[in-house]
């Protein structure tokens, strides 16, 4: 959802960023490469010491490098196979640094077996839920469902609540139960979204597949 509608706005606004970068002789790659970095020394620095505030914030610096890289891309006429390889690829290692950030702080310090088990669960349905979109396409299915609960929506849900939770540090009270309920929504909602995408490239499977058997029946009629 946010994918659809969220997209075309932050287009707009980083498009000016990304011309800049561009003539300062920065490439998509290099973008790409930095803001994986940058996300990964945020998350998996500061959420094991439980600074949400400080790791949400460094995370949300370099988190919007993947929406400047393929803007970039696009913009300079270079979007290439390599460069889509790259994005996904290391879209997949900051979510595992996000995700492992948090149930490393549970795992510790944190203390709470039950929430560690549910961001290990946020780590891995998030990682399958992905993996069945680019296993289906791969073999020639069209996956025309996204699904709950995507990756934007697993990233804003989950780091606009660490960030928030973070303020307990600063003496507000309560707001820290915001991020076991955040992990809880990305939970479920990521096995909906894997149930939901399951579903369809079962029946698109099917249906491919009773084509492709009505097809070589009809030319063995021939
Ligand atoms: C008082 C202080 C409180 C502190 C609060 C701090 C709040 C800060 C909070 C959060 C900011 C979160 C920002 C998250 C932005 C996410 C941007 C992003 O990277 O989205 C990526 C997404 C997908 O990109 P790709 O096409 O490259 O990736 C594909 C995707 O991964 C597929 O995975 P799947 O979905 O299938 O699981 C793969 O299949 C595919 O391979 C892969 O290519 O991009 C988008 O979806 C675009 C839309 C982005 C929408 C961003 C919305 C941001 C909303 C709010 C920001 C609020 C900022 C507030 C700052 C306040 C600071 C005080
Ligand atoms: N280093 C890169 C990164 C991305 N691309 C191209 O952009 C597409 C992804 O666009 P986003 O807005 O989601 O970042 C990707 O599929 C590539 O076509 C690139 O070429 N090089
Ligand atoms: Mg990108
Ligand atoms: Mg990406």
């Amino acid at each position: 959802m946010l994918n659809k509608y969220a997209r075309a706005f932050f287009t707009r606004v980083l498009t000016p960023f990304a011309a800049l970068l561009l003539r300062l002789g920065v490439s998509p790659d290099a973008v790409t490469l930095i803001g994986t970095a940058g996300v990964m020394a945020g998350a998996l620095v500061f959420f094991p010491m439980g600074e949400f505030f400080w790791g949400t914030i460094v995370i949300t610096i370099f988190v919007f490098s993947d929406l400047v890289d393929g803007n970039m891309a696009r913009q300079a006429g270079i979007s290439s196979r390599w460069g889509a390889f790259l994005d996904s690829t290391l879209d997949r290692v900051a979510d595992g640094a996000i995700f492992g950030g948090f149930a490393l702080w549970y795992a510790g310090n944190g203390d709470d077996n039950v929430l560690c088990a549910v961001a290990i669960f946020c780590l891995a349905s998030g990682q399958v839920v992905s993996y069945t979109k680019a296993r289906g396409e791969s073999i020639g299915l069209p996956v025309a469902v996204n699904g709950l609960v995507e990756r934007a929506e697993r990233l804003v849900i989950s780091l606009v609540a660490a960030g928030l939770a973070g303020l307990h540090k600063f003496g507000v009270p309560g707001i820290d139960i915001l991020l076991p309920i955040a992990l809880w929504i990305v939970a479920v909602g990521s096995l909906v979204t894997l149930v939901q995408r399951v579903v369809t490239v079962r029946r698109e499977s099917a249906e491919a597949d009773a084509a492709a058997a009505a097809d070589r029946g009809s030319e063995a009629a021939q």
